[in-house]
């Protein structure tokens, strides 16, 4: 197999953007001004939040999805239609139940037009450099899901393309049938035994990403934008325990739990003009229960430490708690301080609270910080009757979110003011309501904080 070439430009994109228009009209940006260059030599990892339009850019590499604005282009080129170097692994393997595993990998080739005899040879190699040697005539339902997904990874590169494009690849797998594949995979591009000149990998996992990549892209969201992009110099294989593993990881969850700050600007926070007028109307809300934040908040009293610790005390995956910390610290309960996580003052007065004081603080800082919530109980307080239909926020949502979102975070909204008894939400006439009507005193954090 000849060596890789390094640092020539693949694919580059210019000032991309994607909106979607909505049903009723509303376009919706979903990213704006993504510049990055994929180039030969590298594994780029493209990390972010959910939502923050990993998979859409990835589609829009691939040429599976149209940008709605900037440019595309391939060895320079400009792309149109589909990227004709670029093949994609999906995180389920997507096979034909019907089709042999050798039929399976001749897919791709067939519809690049090879014969027969061609494309049963190369799919015939690839699946011997896969490891699915003795398999070629099974179906689908008689192998594992790693063997499966083995299956995805030949079909994709026997059609040798320059650039393999990964959609969390090993999510679906288990752990250790995941961490296999990796390191196999990683063989196999460090040995040259695939053609491949750069391979780009959507990914939640951190880790990963730092074992993998050679550069490492991270997206923020609503509207998705580059907040990071730096390369990992380890060499590899990389080894978890080192000081500098770690510290990369730490890197990646300081930028990822500083959703206002992006590392190319050095970590330096945006000047308040900016971030002022770039601030979404409605910042959107995680979709976490408040249970959720009780439980995060009763974990950390009196500890302050490294959330990526924390996260890993707890087996827990990157998409599972940060939204729980995200909603917390919106709600000033933690902060975040060079990714170590404390609980506020505020925090500790709800940790140490009964259901009613824990439920008036929830009010009086859902009230203080959040946008919906306070627009949802002007609405109530301004209505004679204190009702409100549904539709009235979802229409001012729909400005702002598509439909689907808007509706998540309509029903947030509505579980966080249900859980502090500020509203509630009638189902059969799908109206909001007003649930508190005495005026209360503010809590007195002097008096409940410890
Ligand atoms: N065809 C579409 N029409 C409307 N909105 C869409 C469409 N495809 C994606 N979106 C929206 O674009 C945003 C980004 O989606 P995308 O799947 O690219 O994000 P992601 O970072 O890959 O998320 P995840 O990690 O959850 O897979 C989401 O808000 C999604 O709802």
């Amino acid at each position: 197999m000849p060596a890789k070439t390094k640092g020539e430009s693949l694919v580059r994109l210019l000032n991309v953007g994607k909106a979607y228009r909505q049903p009723n009209g509303q376009v919706i940006s979903i990213m704006e001004n993504i510049n990055l260059e994929l180039r030969t030599g590298e594994i780029v990892a493209l990390l972010g939040p959910s939502g923050s339009g990993k998979s859409t850019l990835m589609r829009i590499i691939t040429g599976l999805v149209a940008p709605t604005s900037g440019q595309v282009l391939y060895r320079e080129q400009p792309m149109q239609g589909l990227n004709p170097g670029a093949a994609i692994v999906f995180q389920s393997s997507a096979l034909y139940p019907w089709l042999t595993v050798l039929e399976n990998v001749e897919l791709g080739l067939k519809a690049l037009g090879e014969g027969p005899r061609s494309r049963r040879r190369k799919a015939l190699r690839m699946i011997d450099i896969i490891g699915l040697d003795g398999f070629e005539n099974a179906y689908p339902k008689e192998l594992s899901g790693g063997m499966r997904q083995r299956v995805g990874f030949a079909r994709a590169l026997a059609v040798e393309p320059e650039l393999l494009c990964m959609d969390e690849p090993f999510s679906a797998l288990d752990v250790l049938t995941a961490e296999n594949l990796r390191f196999e995979l990683l063989d196999l591009w460090l040995e040259h035994k695939i053609p491949t000149q750069s391979i780009l990998i959507v990914t939640h996992h951190i880790e990963e990403a730092v074992i993998l990549a050679d550069r490492i892209i991270v997206l923020g969201s609503n509207p998705g934008r580059v907040r990071a992009d730096f390369p990992v110099t380890l060499p590899h294989y990389r080894d978890r325990k080192t000081p500098e593993f770690q510290a990369t990881v730490d890197r990646i969850y300081k930028i990822l739990t500083n959703p206002h700050v992006d590392e190319l600007e050095e970590l330096e926070p945006r000047p308040t003009t900016v971030a002022s007028s770039q601030e979404p109307r409605y910042p959107l809300l995680p979709h976490v229960r408040i249970g959720s934040i009780a439980g995060l908040l009763e974990l950390l009293e009196h500890r302050k430490e490294d959330l990526y610790r924390i996260a890993q005390e707890l087996q827990l995956e990157l998409d599972d708690i940060l939204p729980i910390v995200e909603a917390a610290q919106m709600m000033e309960l933690v902060e975040l301080k060079e990714g170590d996580i404390s609980v506020t003052p505020i925090g500790n007065a709800f940790i140490q609270g009964d259901i009613d004081q824990r439920k008036l603080i929830i009010r009086q800082q859902l009230l203080k910080h959040i946008r919906l919530v306070q627009q949802i109980h002007t609405f109530l307080m301004a209505k004679q009757n204190h009702r409100i239909p549904e539709s009235l926020v979802l229409d001012i949502l729909e400005r702002h979110f598509t439909p689907q979102e808007a509706e998540r975070q309509l029903n947030t909204a509505i579980d966080w003011g249900r859980y502090a008894e500020l509203f509630g939400y009638d189902e059969p006439s799908k109206e909001i309501f007003l649930e508190v009507s005495e005026p209360e005193e503010p809590l007195s954090l002097e008096t409940t904080a410890v």
